[in-house]
């Protein structure tokens, strides 16, 4: 990985990269097979298990499970068709407005 390219967009690219292998080969690729409500389901669990992390769990946990999070969901990107790229753009575009300004601007 060179250093202007950052791990999820590596980790991205292995996802999609699973589309179509063997689901015993690979834990990506199973979930893809298992299809769109198990990957849901997924990002539903490792989500609660973020939230109970940042309740009681140490850093490590909080960590731990946030990298949980993250990868289920770019899988749940990658099963949709959505490109990791698109989220990173909607972040940049967010980048500097305050959210009590954006909240305020929602609700004119
Ligand atoms: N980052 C991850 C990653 N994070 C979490 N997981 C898997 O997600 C699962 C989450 O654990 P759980 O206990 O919630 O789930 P489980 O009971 O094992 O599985 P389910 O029956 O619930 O589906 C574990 O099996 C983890 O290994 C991941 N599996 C893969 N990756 C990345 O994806 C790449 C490709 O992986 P494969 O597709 O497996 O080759 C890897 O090299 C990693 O970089």
């Amino acid at each position: 990985m060179n250093s202007n390219q950052h791990i999820l967009d590596e980790l991205y690219q292995v996802i999609l990269s699973r589309k179509g292998a063997s689901p015993d080969s690979s834990y990506t690729a199973s979930l893809l097979h298992k299809g769109l409500d198990k990957i849901l389901k997924k990002v539903g669990e490792e989500a609660t298990e973020v939230v109970i992390a940042g309740k009681g769990g140490t850093d490590a946990e909080l960590i731990y499970e946030t990298a949980d999070l993250l990868y289920h969901s770019l899988v749940l990107l990658a099963a949709r068709d959505v490109p990791a790229d698109t989220v990173w753009t909607e972040l940049q575009r967010r980048f500097g407005t305050s959210g009590i300004a954006e909240k305020a601007a929602r609700k004119e």
